[in-house]
């Protein structure tokens, strides 16, 4: 028989000051905790040109040491009006003593990436340690994801990647705000 349950009792936080306080190993990405909105440009030797985009990326935590990571992109026409739903991407950033980062990321185009790198309270650098493929995907070999924190609060955001034969290079970089 279906036994109803309440909503969910453990919402995530998405601020270091709003319950569930955040475990100790998530001190270095405290400062990215929230929803965070603004545009980008993009391009790869393979495509005709280059690309304007608009980005959302959401951090959140539970109170155990990983954080959940969701971003979305929308491509925007040159007078920056939408164009079309862009790439998204859903995973876990799990953090490790001395701000080590372990991080698991998929998307709908059939990537599954495990990235590793460091967190130290104003930047995350993760790079790839494997990638997985579903048959049908596109060739990606690597990548490398750069948030730096300014001191105006832009979260600026660097993509680099080596795929369908080309080697590691830029493919985006936005500038993001938190949501007010
Ligand atoms: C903000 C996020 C992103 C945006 C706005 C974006 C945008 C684009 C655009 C516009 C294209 C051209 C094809 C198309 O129109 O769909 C493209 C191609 C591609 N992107 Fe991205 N992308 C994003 C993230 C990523 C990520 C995270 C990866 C890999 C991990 C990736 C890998 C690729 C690959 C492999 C191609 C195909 C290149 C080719 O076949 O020549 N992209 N991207």
């Amino acid at each position: 028989m279906y036994d109803p349950a309440p909503t969910h009792p453990y919402p995530d936080g998405t601020s270091p000051d709003q319950a569930p306080a955040p475990h100790p190993l998530l001190a270095p990405v405290l400062g990215l905790l929230g929803t965070w909105r603004g545009r980008g440009q993009g391009g790869y030797p393979t495509l005709d040109g280059d690309f304007t985009y608009g980005q959302e990326v959401v951090l959140s935590h539970d109170g155990r040491p990983f954080l959940r990571f969701e971003a979305r992109a929308w491509l925007l026409d040159a007078d920056g009006a939408p164009l079309r739903p862009s790439a998204r991407e859903s995973g876990w950033w799990r953090l490790q003593p001395e701000g080590r980062v372990e991080a698991l990321i998929t998307q709908p185009t059939g990537i599954a990436e495990i990235a590793v790198g460091t967190a130290d309270g104003n930047t995350v650098d993760l790079s790839t340690d494997q990638v997985a493929l579903t048959p049908t995907a596109k060739e990606v070999k690597a990548t490398r994801r750069r948030y730096a924190l300014t001191d105006d609060g832009t979260l600026t955001f660097t993509h680099d990647l080596e795929a369908v034969g080309m080697p590691l290079q830029h493919h985006l970089s936005a500038r993001l705000r938190r949501e007010a």
